[in-house]
């Protein structure tokens, strides 16, 4: 399946901007390509001439959107999501998805989270630390679906469980991840001592990649996966919710009915300065509510009253 690329040179600075706005009109994944790494003679590529830009210090930020997204409806949702950002400097081209997981597998390296939670690609070998006899180790291959753990909003739930599992809580638990992307947190949920989960995502591929990753992980037969309109109504002890802000307060009388009375539940894909809105939406339903931050992205987590 063919997909459209948008491609924008930009600095390590400007980036995090640049790419909330990509997700925020809909972007499948984007990705930051250092713009110097496969110059042979960097000087000679990348020293501008009368009239260019300077592209030294700079990256390259590419996204992906759906095939036949229509390109100049696409600048107008840039433009209108951030009216501070210049992307007059932005290209397109088709891609075949093949290209497109190939760069993505290329950055992707080994991460760990927490005390003992590791997500590592398959194309690597396990690091020194995720080959201990308490390491959960997930192992991904991102493809296009939301969730390869480099994302501060996928690492603070990362870190959610890892601590959970620190402190027994996950020990035999049902865990529900509610937007489950490539399923990375139910994955590691279930690493991590979990009895069994179930991952919940409105994306068909996202349900597909979640199963196949289960699969090959050797946890598919305790992962249940459903569209939001196949989702059994039942409870859960852990419910982690990695979505974003707005869906999590129109989605909060589902989240919550999903929440066993005394269950923890953490939520994220909540940009800084939207956590108050999120916790008076469930203000009601929680004690215990603790904010966590990494760069623009805060988690919000308590536990069911
Ligand atoms: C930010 S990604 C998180 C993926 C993964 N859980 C992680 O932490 O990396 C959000 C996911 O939620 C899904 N999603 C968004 N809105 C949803 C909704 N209303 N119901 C179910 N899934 C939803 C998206 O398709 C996407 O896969």
């Amino acid at each position: 399946m063919p997909f459209l690329e948008l491609s924008l040179p930009c600095t390590e600075q400007q980036q995090p901007r640049y790419e909330r706005a990509l997700e925020d009109v809909g972007a499948l994944a984007v990705t930051l390509v250092d713009a110097h790494a496969d110059a042979p003679d960097e000087q000679a590529i990348f020293e501008p001439g009368v009239g260019e830009q300077p592209l030294w210090g700079e990256m390259v930020l590419t996204a992906l959107f759906e095939a036949g997204t229509p390109r100049d409806g696409l600048m107008l949702a840039l433009h209108a999501t951030d009216e501070g950002l210049d992307w007059s400097r932005a290209s397109f081209r088709d891609v075949e998805d093949q290209d497109w997981e190939r760069a993505w597998m290329d950055q992707y390296e080994p991460l760990k989270f927490g005390a003992r939670t590791w997500i590592v690609p398959w194309n690597h070998e396990l690091p020194e630390g995720a080959d201990a006899p308490d390491a959960a180790v997930v192992r991904l291959d991102p493809g296009l679906a939301f969730g390869s753990g480099t994302h501060p909003t996928t690492a603070l739930c990362l870190q959610w469980l890892d601590a959970l599992a620190n402190d027994g809580v996950l020990d035999g638990a049902r865990v529900l991840d509610f937007g489950c992307g490539s399923g990375i947190l139910a994955l590691a949920a279930l690493k991590l001592g979990a009895a069994d989960a179930v991952g919940v995502d409105n994306d068909p591929q996202a349900v597909t990649a979640t199963l196949d990753n289960a699969e090959r992980n050797g946890v598919g037969d305790r992962l249940a996966v459903y569209l939001p309109q196949d989702e059994p109504a039942a409870t859960y002890l852990v419910v982690v919710a990695n979505i974003l802000a707005t869906a999590l307060i129109d989605l909060r009388d589902v989240i919550v009915a999903r929440c066993a009375p005394g269950a923890v539940l953490a939520m994220s894909g909540i940009l800084a300065g939207q956590e108050d809105d999120v916790i008076a939406a469930y203000a009601d339903a929680l004690d215990d509510v603790q904010v966590e931050r990494i760069e623009d992205w805060v988690r919000v987590s308590g536990r069911r009253r």
